[in-house]
């Protein structure tokens, strides 16, 4: 019936049009040298680790520790082709023959890295005695953990790039009000799975209820409105552990976290691409070997998908980066690296991807060990002359999206990323 509406409503108007399609190939840096080697020891323990997964990684994820756990035990790929018939063997193979002569010592490092980042928990509860990590229940989009004074609320929608649907809007809120009245000292937001999350769930659109879509645009944006206002009155520091692509909300949300943490595996690829560096950017490719992670990207591609601004970007934005700037993502939809979000402000700091978990959560359980008053105190210190303009922002970005929602614009962006026509 959803998808009958969006017809219904396309068939009212010419064909829409389509989306920019860019991409970049997803590669990941190789082993720089002065990255730490992982021991066998190391090895063995991700190993282990893999067994103790609570989810599911998804296909694309385990074919990747399948290739790097045959690279770094025996080397390039010594399988004969499979027929194209025999779909799984020809899946490993492919992705055991892509990491072409890649050393057996990166291939450990990486397969280290990949699994550390699969679930920072797993890493963070092997540093800490047993029973102390405790999860909480009662969560389907999300995996929320304290351990250390810290609250990690993990967005696990991993084979949906951690898209924000209605159930997990709400999750998040619910999570995030129980983390501000529990013992923990700091909160944490970050992702499981490639993406940090690849904002609005654009399904959103579709299960129009019996009142039409025009109550859905007003319940939406009553929704959106309480949701960004839970960032807003967050009370203790709130972090952004940004461990793969962030898009739309997720990102104009972290004009209201305390600081924001990222790798920085795009920053020269995209960097010596843009600057049409060629023969750096071949070179620079040649050390890749295939992907294992996503690059840590921001994106808000408004005007693309016919809406506008929110999570108190409006304001945020052009404080933090300038009305230029702003206007370059807000408006324009240009996507920024992690170097890139850093020097305009959005990202605090940038670390290398090979000891990106290592280096965040070494830091965040350092954070955690602070006076829990005094933080909450400093940081109300600095966030309460805003706060009511923050709230005022918010009603009005949302009194302007509830609007946008229902504009030929959008239905087009969305009938189109919908019809699988393109994507961003
Ligand atoms: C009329 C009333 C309307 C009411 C509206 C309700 C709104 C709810 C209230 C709150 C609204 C807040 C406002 C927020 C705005 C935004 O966040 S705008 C940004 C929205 N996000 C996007 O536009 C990104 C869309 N996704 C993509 O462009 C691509 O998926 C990607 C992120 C670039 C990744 O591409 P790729 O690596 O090729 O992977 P895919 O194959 O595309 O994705 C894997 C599967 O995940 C699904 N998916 C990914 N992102 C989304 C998403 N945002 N929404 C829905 N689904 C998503 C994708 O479809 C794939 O699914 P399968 O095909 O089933 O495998």
């Amino acid at each position: 019936m959803a998808m009958a509406y969006l017809a219904w409503r396309l068939a009212r108007r010419s064909c829409p049009s389509s989306l920019q399609v860019t991409s970049f190939p997803v590669v990941q840096l190789h082993m720089n040298r002065t990255a730490m080697r992982a021991s066998q020891k190391d090895f063995e323990n991700s190993m282990n680790q893999v067994k103790l997964l609570k989810k599911d990684p998804g296909n694309e994820v385990k074919l990747k520790l399948y290739a790097l756990y045959k690279q770094a035990t025996e080397g390039p790929c010594n399988m004969p082709k499979p027929g194209v018939f025999d779909l799984i063997n020809k899946a490993k193979w492919d992705a055991w023959n892509a990491l072409g002569s890649l050393p057996k010592e990166a291939a450990r490092q990486n397969y280290v890295d990949l699994v550390s980042s699969l679930s920072p928990s797993l890493e963070s509860s092997s540093q800490v005695e047993p029973g102390t990590d405790r999860k909480s229940t009662g969560f389907e989009t999300l995996v929320v953990t304290s351990e250390d004074g810290i609250t990690k609320i993990m967005f696990n929608r991993p084979k949906k790039k951690n898209a924000i649907n209605t159930e997990m809007y709400h999750e998040i809120m619910r999570a995030l009000k129980a983390a501000s009245k529990d013992d923990s000292i700091i909160t944490v937001l970050t992702g499981n799975g490639d993406y940090y999350s690849s904002g609005n769930d654009l399904t959103n659109f579709t299960d129009i209820p019996p009142g039409g879509v025009e109550e859905k645009a007003k319940n939406n944006a009553v929704l959106l409105r309480e949701f960004v206002g839970c960032f807003i009155d967050f009370p203790k520091p709130l972090i952004a552990v940004v461990n793969g692509p962030a898009v739309g909300i997720s990102v104009t949300l972290l004009g209201l976290f305390d600081a924001v943490y990222a790798s920085d595996r795009v920053s020269q690829l995209l960097e010596s691409k843009r600057s049409g560096k060629q023969r750096e950017m071949r070179a620079f490719e040649s050390s890749f070997s295939v992907a294992s992670h996503k690059q840590a990207t921001f994106h808000t591609p408004f005007s693309h998908l016919g809406q506008s601004p929110e999570g108190c970007s409006s304001y945020t934005f052009p404080k933090i980066m300038s009305p230029a700037k702003a206007t370059e993502m807000l408006i324009f939809g240009k996507k920024l690296t992690a170097g890139e979000a850093c020097a305009q402000g959005l990202v605090t700091e940038v670390f290398p991807d090979s000891t990106f978990q290592k280096e965040v959560w070494t830091r965040l359980k350092a954070f955690a060990k602070l006076p829990p008053n005094a933080l909450r105190i400093s940081k109300e210190v600095i966030r309460k002359r805003e706060r009511e303009k923050l709230h005022a922002v918010n009603a009005e970005e949302c009194n302007v999206l509830q609007g946008r929602w229902l504009s030929d614009e959008c239905t087009n962006a969305v009938v189109n990323f919908l019809s699988r026509k393109s994507k961003l």
